[in-house]
């Protein structure tokens, strides 16, 4: 497992393009038949992914960095599958996950199985986990049950909707908070206004992102942000003291995800757009 520390706001201050990226970036998600896992020290959020071809995949521990004998012995995660569907079998039950639909697993579960239903067109399954101290059920969560919500507007180049999975009036969690967001087509602007919490860190993982498009994520401190350009399939890290906002050269969707002190997702510092520096 990947491994990333964290970095204060002095610190990111000083970092030029590539160092950036080697922080705030993940760019190894998606490779087909393959689990991938970046742990990072940004409130132990594990940011991950599972495209089973013709092998099921097994959500592995890892002894040495997570110090248990199972992944989800002392976690939780959130799986949202952005592929045609697929199965994951928890403890030897099976939930079918298509396209947009989400499952949460709670803390205890020993054994995760990722698989296609078909090889040929995988599942992409993005994972999303953090520490846990008590069990809640497993629970899949569709996307019409995730409480669409319309915000945005066409003049403002950010009409989308946000789909939220797991969260205070969702699928209950100890500290996971995630769901999806849709920009329409001809907006460009995600999270703008832009907003900072120190209560919770969270992760953006960019997707439908057109192959010659990218899209321009800003961070850093709401007085001296930064930005990182990404492309489909990447995640980008923001800790608590960071805005999250972007552009796309073309219109995307997105997962974001939260790990941190509450599940309100509402509980934001909402940023003055003309305060940005
Ligand atoms: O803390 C919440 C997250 O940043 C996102 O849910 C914001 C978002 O999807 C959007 O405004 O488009
Ligand atoms: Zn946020």
């Amino acid at each position: 497992m990947e491994i990333r520390f964290q970095s204060s706001p002095a610190e990111t201050k000083t970092m030029d393009t590539a160092r950036l990226r080697q922080e705030y970036l993940i760019d190894t998600l998606f490779q087909e038949g393959k689990i991938e896992l970046v742990y990072t020290h940004v409130d132990r959020l594990i940011v991950g992914s599972a495209v089973p071809t013709k092998e099921p995949l097994f959500l592995p521990t890892d002894k040495k960095v997570i110090g248990v004998d199972y992944f989800l012995e002392r976690r939780e995660i959130g799986v949202l599958n952005i592929g045609p569907k697929g199965i994951v079998t928890v403890d030897g039950t099976d939930y079918e996950l298509d396209t947009k639909e989400c499952l949460y697993i709670g803390k205890g579960n020993k054994e995760v199985w990722f698989k296609s239903a078909d090889p040929a067109n995988p599942a992409r399954f993005y994972l999303l986990s953090t520490t846990a101290h008590a069990s809640y059920p497993t629970v899949k969560v569709t996307a019409d049950q995730a409480e669409p919500t319309h915000l945005g507007s066409i003049e403002n180049s950010n009409e989308r909707t946000i789909y939220k999975y797991i969260h205070a009036k969702g699928a209950q969690s100890c500290q996971l908070v995630m769901g999806l967001t849709e920009l329409k087509p001809g907006n460009m602007w995600n999270t703008m206004p832009s907003h900072v919490h120190n209560r919770r860190s969270e992760v953006y993982l960019y997707f439908n992102v057109k192959d010659d498009a990218v899209v321009f994520h800003m961070m850093g401190e709401p007085t001296e942000t930064r930005h990182i350009v990404v492309r489909n399939e990447q995640a980008v890290i923001s800790p608590t003291w960071s805005i999250h906002s972007g552009v796309g050269t073309s219109n995307y969707s997105f997962i974001w995800g939260m790990g941190g002190e509450n599940i309100d997702y509402g509980d934001m510092d909402p940023v003055v757009t003309t305060d940005l520096r």
